[in-house]
């Protein structure tokens, strides 16, 4: 089967269709910056993809533009999952620090990496050791010293989304963002809310729903959340993240073609479009093989990868516009120029806040979580 993306696609169709299917398919165009020569060489030398635009907005005349330069980082694991736990850690941070480099080098003021970003989505083997060594303390452990020495070199604030150990607490393991200052400073974090049971996402092994809430960090760059994979699917958890005024809100995910991939150019979209804020889609790249077979539990044979993570990492912004994704194969950073004023733009055009009926879907779900919960169906009397 074909590895092309949609965008390289659409370059093989005339000029005019071309401009046609963008306009259907991503909306008001965004233009394409200029890369520095810095970030090309990043990219030539350690071979990944970059790729930089500006979201066009009306600039407000009353107040000053909140210009943010918004990274989303995408990268396959480095080392065979059989080598060493720490040799494994050290060699994807070697490769993420080039493409924090480079993110930098693209005037990048807040970036996140992918769901997990650590390890090897190990998940799927529903195997405790060796994998969860691979969880650390969010504040302290060794991803933390590198995220924070990264944010603090560059100015720019980093979510780091890891598999967080909490010794405080019994040894809990939780998927965790953790959201670091452009001061290189802890912020806070957030842990996943809605943990898959499809496929061979087993994650439920691991670790539980998160006990966070939807909190928004507000940064330097803005008012920042995170929706971590799965919670995609998830419309009132991108809306929490909305009620709480999220301005950017990122996606770190872990999924696979053949589970998700139709689904994906949609939902961070769509969430961006109903919640007014922007939204740093995020997939990683590659396929990952384990030294022991599992199942999916669907009666097909027991395997040792469980498909292509097929990266395609964008940003979406309020408008329903979007940019491009980057590859479907290769580790990369893509960096969007963004105007935060524009979400109060959109917000007083389309009106969806003010046309929301916050008290009716309260009361509904109020009702659906009683035990003796009748739904609200109007049978036609001739059936
Ligand atoms: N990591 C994760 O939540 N994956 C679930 C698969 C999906 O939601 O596409």
């Amino acid at each position: 089967m074909s590895t092309a993306s949609v965008e390289e696609i659409i370059a093989k169709l005339s000029p005019d269709d071309q401009v046609q299917i963008k306009r259907l398919l991503q909306g008001n165009p965004v233009e394409a910056l200029e890369i520095s020569d810095a970030a090309q060489a990043l990219a030539r030398d350690h071979d990944f993809e970059i790729a930089a635009f500006k979201t066009n907005s009306v600039a407000d005349v009353t107040r000053p533009a909140r210009k943010v330069r918004i990274a989303v980082i995408q990268n396959s694991i480095v080392l065979p999952t059989t080598a060493p736990l720490m040799d494994q850690y050290k060699a994807i941070e070697a490769r993420v620090e080039k493409l924090i480099d480079a993110a930098a080098a693209m005037g990048a003021n807040v970036a996140c990496l992918q769901e997990a970003w650590t390890a090897p989505f190990f998940f799927c083997t529903r195997e405790k050791r060796p994998w969860l060594e691979f969880a650390e303390d969010a504040r302290e452990g060794p991803s933390a010293k590198f995220i924070s020495r990264m944010a603090a070199k560059y100015g720019m604030v980093i979510v780091s989304p890891i598999l967080e150990r909490d010794s405080a607490h019994g040894q809990t393991i939780w998927n965790t963002a953790v959201v670091f200052s452009h001061t290189g400073a802890y912020i806070g974090k957030h842990r996943k809310n809605h943990i898959p049971r499809v496929g061979d996402f087993n994650e439920s092994t691991y670790y539980f729903e998160g006990n966070t809430g939807h909190p928004v960090f507000e940064t330097k760059f803005g008012k920042v959340a995170i929706n971590i994979c799965y919670g995609r699917h998830h419309p009132l958890n991108w809306m929490m993240f909305g009620l709480n005024g999220a301005e950017i809100v990122f996606n770190p995910s872990a999924t696979v073609g053949a589970l998700s991939e139709p689904l994906w150019s949609i939902e961070a979209r769509n969430a961006s479009i109903a919640n007014s804020y922007f939204v740093g889609a995020i997939n990683r790249v590659g396929t990952e093989s384990f030294p022991n077979e599992f199942t999916s539990g669907d009666g097909k044979p027991a395997h040792k990868d469980f498909g292509h993570f097929y990266g395609s990492s964008y940003v979406a912004n309020p408008d329903g516009s979007r940019t491009p994704g980057l590859s479907r194969v290769r580790d990369g950073v893509l960096v969007n120029e963004v105007d935060l004023n524009f979400c109060m733009a959109v917000k007083d055009k389309w009106c969806f806040q003010m046309t929301a009926r916050y008290e009716l879907y309260a009361e509904g779900l109020a009702n659906y979580l009683k035990p003796d919960f009748q739904p609200q169906v109007v049978r036609d009397p001739s059936l």
